[in-house]
Formats: structure tokens, sequence, C-alpha cells
């Protein structure tokens, strides 16, 4: 087979990890992701379809369900690197390097340690979700989803407070801690902070979700829309199954983030597909112009989020919403009457006028709001005006 290397071939390699093997399974190093065919079924988003076809037994089965998972982990991070994606998915089966030996030096070096914070989330969230998914399996979510509440229109709301203000629509961010500032509120009531926003003028908000990263929770969410606030929300997670949009919608979100530095396209595809069939917005955030690019090919999207912020780094800069909406870029946008939303490190009026200048029509701000005693007046802080009248 042309581009593959049977390691059965290879003189000193053991299969140690499994000793149930009589026969080794076949392993292959593979050199592009060009060497297997796409199937459907190696994407997480689409696995989480069937969660109950997956046998989680021991013994030779449980063995050979370990090799699959490990090699769909590996065509997943292959698939994602060959779209410029660093974050990698986490190892299914342990350290890569008991299965590859000397032959790949790279998996030896990093394979099972997170390379960045973002990377960490995400390993740390692979772990999270299939532990919710076993306790709520997605055909019970189904059935909450016939009888909750109607979702409203998010991006409807961002227009309407950008027409009313002619300044870029706000989302308010409800955010107690994150792992480049640590805590940013002690005194931390989410529904209080929320119903303060929107009594500021907030166009729609958003409730950060991630307990161990942000002590965010999905209660948060949910207390926040059983209060009567009538603002959109967004559901800020790290999405990296289907299975955690239908959850969002049922504790009450009316958008969710997809993240296109942990997304690859056809997952982004199937989400954003996954989102309209909900009645939810999808927003999705690109940090660089290849992640932008790979957005814009990307049939349907009506909201991209460019985030300040490099999430693998920590670094902030501002210009960077101006500088992937310059030139073509920007006029595609402009073409497809996609709303940006410009994310991160907003402080004073002149940062809005900036991002604005850039051509945004709404702007996500956490802590220089929800720092404030009054988080409602530090939006006119913000804005440098009254923005709720
Ligand atoms: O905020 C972080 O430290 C962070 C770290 C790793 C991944 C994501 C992170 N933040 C998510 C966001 O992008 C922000 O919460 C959001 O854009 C608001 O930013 P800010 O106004 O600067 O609080």
């Amino acid at each position: 087979m042309e581009g593959l290397i049977s390691l059965k071939s290879i003189p000193g390699l053991s299969f140690q990890s499994f000793p149930s093997f009589n026969q080794p399974p076949k392993f292959f190093v593979r050199r592009s992701s060009m060497d297997l065919p796409l199937r459907r079924s190696n994407f997480p988003a689409i696995r989480a379809q069937q969660p109950e076809t997956i046998s989680p037994k021991g013994g030779e089965g449980g063995d050979a369900l370990k090799v699959k998972e490990w090699e769909v982990g590996m065509f997943q991070n292959e698939v994602a690197a060959s779209q410029g994606i660093r974050i990698r998915r986490r190892p299914s089966t342990g350290p890569p390097l008991h299965y590859v030996g000397p032959f790949e030096f790279r998996l030896q070096n990093e394979g099972n340690t997170p390379r960045n914070i973002l990377e960490e989330i995400v390993w740390h969230k692979d772990v999270e979700v299939s532990q919710m998914k076993g306790k709520k399996p997605l055909v019970s979510l189904k059935k909450f989803i016939d009888n909750a509440p109607p979702t409203r229109d998010f991006v409807g709301a961002l227009k309407a407070a950008h027409s009313r203000t002619g300044l870029p629509g706000l989302i308010a961010e409800v955010k107690k801690a994150s792992p480049s500032r640590g805590i940013l509120r002690e005194n931390f009531d989410p529904v209080e902070i929320a119903q303060a926003y929107e009594k500021g003028g907030a166009a729609c908000l958003s409730v950060l979700t991630d307990e161990k990263y942000f002590k965010g929770s999905f209660e948060n969410l949910e207390a926040i829309r059983n209060a009567g606030v009538k603002c959109p929300l967004l559901c800020k997670e790290f999405v990296i199954d289907a299975w955690q949009i239908y959850y969002a919608r049922i504790k009450g979100a009316d958008a969710i983030l997809l993240i296109a530095a942990v997304l690859p396209d056809l997952d982004i595809r199937y989400m954003v597909k996954i989102c309209k069939m909900l009645g939810l917005a999808a927003l999705v955030e690109v940090h660089d112009e290849r992640e932008m690019d790979r957005v814009l090919g990307i049939e349907g999207i009506e909201l991209i989020g460019i985030n300040n912020r490099n999430l693998e780094t920590f670094e902030v800069d501002i210009s960077n919403t101006k500088k992937l909406l310059e030139g073509e870029r920007g006029q595609l946008i402009r073409q497809k009457d996609i709303i940006v939303v410009g994310e991160s490190g907003l402080f004073t009026p002149d940062h809005v006028a900036y991002v604005q200048e850039a051509g945004v029509k709404a702007v996500l701000v956490g802590e220089s709001i929800v720092k404030q005693s009054d988080p409602g007046k530090g939006i006119a802080g913000l804005f440098g005006k009254d923005i709720s009248v």
C-alpha cells in the first residue's frame, strides 16, 4: 500500500501495551492525511450521534476498541494538522510512543503532554464530555429538546442594537475567572451580573460554562435563562463534540461558540448545521488569517468572532481585528453579510471605536466590565456613554 509502512516489519518493535494480542494489529505510520479515506465515522462530532453503539467493555474487544480509538485520534490530528490546526486531540489510549516505538520522534517527545493551555483545556474537555455523555446519552437529551422553550434571535439582537445605538452591539460576558487573569470577581452572582448587563444596554450575554478553567457552569447558564433575562445567551464553551450543542440548547443557550483553532472544517460544517436545526446561532471564532480563510470557505456562517487573544500564548493585541478585516477578506465578509464580533482586550471607548472602524458590528467583552462594582455602569464606561437608552 503506497504511502504506508507496516510496523510489523520493523525489527525490535514490541506491542507490550496490548498483552492480550497474539497477533499484533496491523499498524501503520501514516505519512499524510491522504493515506486513509475520509470516513464520516472518524470524526468526533459525528460519532456523537451514536454514542450508544460504542462498547466500553474490556477484554479483547476492549483492546480492539482502544486500538481503533487510537487510530481515529491519530487520523483526526492528521486531518486537523493538514488544515493548519495546531491543537491536537487527546490521545485516547496513553502515550503514542508505546505503540510507535522509535519510528516517530515527534510523538515520542510530545505525544502525551498538552503543548499549551488551549490544548490542555481541550484534552480535559474530552474526558469531561465522555463522562457527561455516559450519564446523559444523546437520545435522552433529544427528549428534553422537544419541551425546551424556543430560542431567541441572537444575530437579530446584535443587529438591532447596532442600528439603535450606531455602536457595535455588545455581547457582555459573565466571567468569573480565566486562565490568563485568574479570579476576576470574587463576589460573583451570575444572575445579578446578567441583570445588570441587560439594564446597562447589552444586546446579548456570553456565559462561560467551563468549570475547571473559568469557574463557570451550565447551572449559571440555566439560572440566567430561568431568571427571565431577555438578552439572548451565548454558551461560551470549548465545543469538541456535537453532544455539547444539544446539552447547551437544553440549558437555555441561544447561541454556541465554535473555535476554528480546535475544530476541523468538516466538524464546523456539521456543527453549524446542527445549530441551525436546533434554532441556535453559531459564533465561529478565528484568530489568524488562515482560520479566517477556512471559515469564509464554509457555507451558512452568519457570525464570525475575531479573538484578539491568542489562546495558546494569552497575548492580546486588538490590531488583530483590523488585520483580519483588511482587503479581500473584509470585502468577502461584507458581500456575505456576515456580522463580525471583535473579541477580547477591549477596555476603553477608544478600543471600541478602533474595532468599529476596522469593520465589526459587535464586540464581546468580559474582564473590563465584569470587574466593575456595578457591571451595568461598566458598560457605560466602556462605550463612553449610556447605551441603555
Ligand atoms: O480569557 C482567557 O484567559 C482565555 C484563555 C484560554 C482560552 C480562552 C480564554 N478566554 C476566552 C475569551 O476569548 C474571552 O473570555 C472573551 O473574548 C472576553 O475577553 P476579555 O474581554 O478580554 O475578558
